[in-house]
């Protein structure tokens, strides 16, 4: 007897035929919902997945009604003379139908697992939508993928209902596996339903072991255990590399942006949720300080000026060129802004080898030829001081390596302007000194404008000439630095850059205030601002008249701004001790007191033993004396 082998070729041919249009439409949709904001996301998702979700019977009945004789779509075919009903083809839609929810379904998960950060590197780095989806979501979300075009062609291979309805069970041309095994059983041929459940079983197990075996994630990782099967501790070279001045390759312009004509102007307002942000600066080449509590919005702030987050309004130009500008319609792609970020996690390709990583943000065309990019790379590795490290994969970096990469991928792009979004904070102290001083120096070479990010008042202090103090996403100061660390205007200014004793003020007149919380009268020597309400003086300022007694070499031995003091409490760090003080009277607890004031250790080994009370010494020349009002300084970088 001859065995009717047909149903395993028109199922394996529809099983193929259909999951390859549902992983091109699934992809593709995903892809597209991932950029579309329109208000009817929530209408399409719920269409794409219907299909999931309805009976087969009714996808089938709705196939039929709209592909049938009388059908829209049907009446539109026969007309150009193809009949769908109860064909082959038929068979393929049907499958296709119920397998698209799969593939969709899945990407889009896997694409939403995707760090935003890579994304947003990749557009500052100059690459197109196509080429971020080829290069950077299809392969990092590959095994998310991997699993819906499994999940799709077994579907595919099992649909029944639809597949009844819109092509009808005829042997040969559109009975496949699941028909054939349903009439097996009607007709009572258990043994044939039985040989075709083999068959299906066996085409799902083996299709699931093919894809797993070949998920391209899984073969990079083989590659780099097998390359590198430790990761080396970080020991980081103290010395600067000098950097050449020639390297071009990533550069659509014919040169680097000269440091007198960058220019950086910013002006814009973003509505958030708790507040909005409200911008104005301008940058040149000397490094601008972003500073700010959590949340005040210097992350946004960076992310307006790449071109990642749109702002509600205003205006960014850099050299002459308008990034952005709300009333006349510009909002210039991330793209085309040439300007780079590094971010808080580095944001680095996983997929991706040091190497790789680099070469990402420069020009891949054929006036670019890969040996031209690979002595770019070879370059910007040999001044990061990233030798021998180009075939690693960035976990198996060290956070200081990483940060490196991170520097020296945005900056093989060229751009014009560099954000550095708080790009130490993963690292600990020892680190963050060496890479601070190799940014300091790579920046000098650098040329274009920076904007870096830090919590760390010393760092931005060191990093920057000028600064911009955030709160609740405004300006609260914006000057040089050495105006804002030495004279803050405001209360929080003053917080921001450290200063930790605050009193309420009172201008007595000629020269004199009065220290309200502190219980003093004191002279000050700064005019006293029109709004004054506030005093302060920072930690390490505050002195001791113990301490010119101790001193051969303190002349001038201070004879106002004097208060008798009782030590609190202390806490000590491995160079400083911090003590709590109490003006006027002994404390009554630990947590008794009016100042804090630091100094280092030798000085303290020297006073300690001193009889209390001691005399403090609130220098006029150190008082900061503030509005209370939180406005911008006015200063001008
Ligand atoms: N993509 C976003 N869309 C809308 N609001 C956002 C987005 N990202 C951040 N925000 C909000 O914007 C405000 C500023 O956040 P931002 O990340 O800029 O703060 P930050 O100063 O950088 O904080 P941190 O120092 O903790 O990184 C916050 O209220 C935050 O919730």
């Amino acid at each position: 007897m001859n065995f009717d082998w047909s149903p395993l070729w028109i199922s394996l041919r529809t099983g193929i035929v259909a999951t390859a249009i549902a992983t091109v439409l699934g992809i593709g949709t995903a892809h597209w919902m991932t950029t579309y904001r329109g208000k009817g996301k929530a209408v399409l998702e719920t269409i794409a997945i219907a299909p999931l979700v309805l009976p087969p019977t009714v996808v089938g009945f709705l196939l039929l009604w709209l592909l049938g004789k009388n059908g829209p779509l049907g009446r539109w075919l026969m007309h150009w003379g193809f009949e769908v009903i109860f064909s082959w083809p038929a068979t393929a839609i049907a499958a296709t139908v119920v397998a698209f929810p799969l593939t969709y379904k899945m990407t889009a998960a896997a694409f939403a697992q995707l760090d935003p950060n890579w994304l947003r590197a990749a557009r500052s780095l100059g690459a197109s939508e196509g080429r971020i989806a080829i290069a950077v979501m299809l392969p990092l979300a590959w095994p998310g993928i991997a699993a819906g075009i499994l999940l799709a062609f077994a579907r595919a291979l099992g649909e029944f209902g639809a597949t009844l309805m819109l092509a009808g069970n005829i042997p040969g041309k559109t009975q496949t596996i699941p028909l054939a095994i349903y009439f097996a059983v009607e007709t009572g041929n258990t043994q044939a339903a039985r040989f075709w459940v083999t068959v299906v079983l066996g085409i799902s197990l083996s299709a699931i072991a093919a894809v797993n075996g070949r998920s391209p994630r899984k073969r990079y990782w083989r590659q780099r255990r097998g390359r590198h099967p430790q990761i080396e501790p970080e020991i980081p070279r103290v010395e600067a590399t000098p950097l050449p001045k020639d390297v071009r390759v990533g550069s659509p312009q014919k040169n680097p942006p000269s440091p007198r004509a960058t220019q950086l102007e910013v002006e814009i307002e973003k509505e958030l949720e708790e507040f909005d942000l409200n911008i104005a600066l301008q940058s040149g080449s000397e490094p601008l300080g972003l500073l700010g509590a959590s949340g005040s919005g210097k992350s946004m702030t960076l992310l307006c000026i790449a071109g990642l987050e749109e702002p509600t309004r205003g205006r960014i130009e850099l050299n002459g060129r308008v990034l952005f500008d709300r009333a006349r319609g510009i909002d210039l792609p991330a793209r085309d802004r040439r300007v780079g970020i590094v971010f808080q996690n580095y944001a680095l390709f996983p997929h991706l080898t040091v190497a790789e990583n680099i070469a990402f943000g420069l020009p891949h065309d054929l006036r670019h030829p890969k040996a031209k990019r690979d002595r770019a790379v070879a370059d910007y590795l040999g001044r990061m001081q990233l030798e021998g490290l180009e075939n690693r994969y960035p976990e198996q970096l060290s956070g200081g390596q990483q940060q490196r990469v991170a520097l020296a991928r945005a900056i093989a792009a060229r751009p014009e302007v560099l954000l550095l979004d708080e790009p130490f904070s993963a690292l600990d102290t020892y680190l963050r000194s060496q890479l601070e001083r190799q940014l300091v120096e790579t920046l000098s070479d650098y040329g274009g404008v920076t904007i870096f990010v830090t919590h760390n008042l010393e760092e931005a202090y060191r990093v920057c000439q000028n600064l911009l103090v955030l709160s609740r996403g405004k300006a609260i100061a914006y000057g040089s630095k050495q105006a804002i660390f030495e004279r803050p205007q405001t209360y929080s200014v003053a917080q921001l850059t450290g200063c930790k004793n605050f009193s309420r003020g009172r201008a007595l007149g000629d020269g004199q205030i009065e220290a309200l919380d502190w219980g003093c009268q004191l002279r000050a020597i700064d005019s006293i601002p029109a709004e004054f309400a506030f005093i302060g003086i920072r930690a390490h300022q505050i002195r001791f008249l113990e301490e010119w007694d101790e001193s051969t070499t303190l002349r001038d031995r201070p004879s106002e701004n004097l208060y008798p003091c009782w030590i609190a409490q202390t806490s000590e760090t491995q160079h400083r001790m911090t003590l709590y003080l109490k003006l006027h009277d002994r404390p009554c607890s630990p947590q008794d007191y009016h100042l804090q004031a630091e100094l280092f250790k030798e000085k303290w080994e020297r006073l300690k033993d001193r009889p209390f009370p001691w005399q403090v010494y609130l220098d006029p020349l150190r008082l900061i004396l503030m509005r209370s009002r939180s406005d911008a300084s006015g200063v001008s970088p």
